[in-house]
């Protein structure tokens, strides 16, 4: 693994600030990505972490059950829910995609998602962490080589949200016409997969094209 990006060793002030979601899960790929395509990283912590000036944020993966209690318990779901709505440039991946979601079908008890991007999706689906693959996917930014790692499916998208990807079955795919891995609405692109994992930087360099 890459060396960890700590705060100390970013040039504030040299390029755009995009905040990633630290409070669990796989951080450390997302800033490193980040910071070597010239963003400046802030680590998401806490509430003032979030109530300072950021162009852009990126939710990583982990596990969302655990995402999501730790942003009640740190006060921090509504602002973040809040700053989503309001157009913050984002980047979801994995747990960070069922976190955006309206609906979660198979939420842990007490799972409750941020709500901001209208799609419904089903977790766990392509099977256990021993069941992880890496696919290079066709999407709309070109191929895209990414992990599914106990990864969610789209199983609804609203009006407004465009597909950007589908995993076809000889990728491991589930159904007959592919299933919808990685979508776009408005301002939040959400992925079923990490691409940081596997090295490509697409759509982190899509999110810094995306910021206002
Ligand atoms: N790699 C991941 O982020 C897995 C997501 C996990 N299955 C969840 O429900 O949160």
């Amino acid at each position: 693994m890459k060396a960890q990006v700590l705060p100390g060793t970013r040039q504030s002030g040299s390029g755009p600030t995009i905040g990633v979601l630290a409070l669990q899960g796989g951080v450390a790929e997302h800033a490193q990505m980040l910071s070597d395509l010239g963003a400046t990283v802030r680590l998401v912590r806490k509430e003032a972490d979030l109530e300072s000036h950021l162009d852009g944020i990126v939710l990583p993966g982990g596990e969302s059950s655990t995402i999501d209690r730790l942003l009640k318990i740190f006060n921090m779901k509504q602002l973040l829910a809040d700053l989503l709505a309001d157009g913050l440039p984002c980047l979801a991946t994995c747990a960070g995609m069922i976190l955006v979601s309206r609906k979660v079908l198979d939420a842990a008890p007490g799972q409750t998602s941020l709500g901001v991007l209208d799609t419904t999706v089903s977790r766990n689906v392509y099977g256990s962490q021993t069941a992880s693959a890496e696919v290079t996917l066709d999407t709309t930014l070109g191929p895209v080589r990414g992990a599914f790692i106990r990864a969610p499916k789209i199983v609804r998208v609203g009006e407004d949200v465009q597909v950007l990807a589908r995993r076809m079955p000889e990728q491991g795919g589930l159904e007959e016409d592919g299933d919808i891995v990685a979508v776009r609405g408005n301002n939040i692109v959400a992925l079923s997969f990490h691409p940081e994992l596997t090295g490509d930087a697409t759509f982190h360099t899509d999110l810094l094209n995306r910021l206002a």
